[in-house]
């Protein structure tokens, strides 16, 4: 059984309910879920996991939402170097922002990869344009990092 930190960021809760739908998962497979919707490196290093996800949204003209970039900054500042632990990345946005489509979740796995994550499986983008569905999809990939990730 392992246990993965799940860092939500979310303007409008879209995120939360999907992270709330791969913590079920997570846990209808016999691992435990942190959801965090206020992510920090504190908890993430308090919580001991042995996996992190990353669920975001975009906000403004490619920005991260106001409640997870803290934990961007922190993630700069400080540099929790993470060893090769497995990490993953669930972006939402819209693809009718063109250059800046899925940005923020860009950003923190660009910043997971910089500290020596793993990204076992490449980050999954989810259209607000082609879906609404997004926490099927999110669960779709959740399936194969689950395998290759725990
Ligand atoms: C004001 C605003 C700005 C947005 N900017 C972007 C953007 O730059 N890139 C993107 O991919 N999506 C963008 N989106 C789309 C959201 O990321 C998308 O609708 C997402 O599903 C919202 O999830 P949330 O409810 O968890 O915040 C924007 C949405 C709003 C309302």
């Amino acid at each position: 059984m392992a246990k993965v930190y799940l860092a939500v960021g979310t303007v409008t809760g879209t995120a939360t309910a999907v992270a709330q739908a791969l913590a079920a998962r997570l846990e209808e497979c016999g691992h435990s879920a942190i959801v965090d919707t206020t992510p920090g490196v504190e908890a993430l290093n308090d919580s001991a996991a042995d996996a992190v996800l990353i669920c975001t949204s975009t906000t403004g003209r490619g920005n991260l939402p106001a409640n997870i970039a803290p934990f961007y900054m922190q993630l700069e500042q400080q540099c929790p170097l993470q060893n090769g632990r497995p990490f993953g990345v669930i972006s939402l946005g819209d693809s009718s922002y063109d250059s800046t489509f899925c940005a923020a979740g860009g950003l923190l796995q660009e910043r997971f990869l910089e500290l020596q994550g793993t990204e076992p499986v490449p980050r999954v983008t989810i259209d607000a344009t082609e879906t609404v569905t997004p926490d099927d999809d999110a669960l779709f990939w959740l399936n194969e990092w689950i395998e290759k990730a725990l």
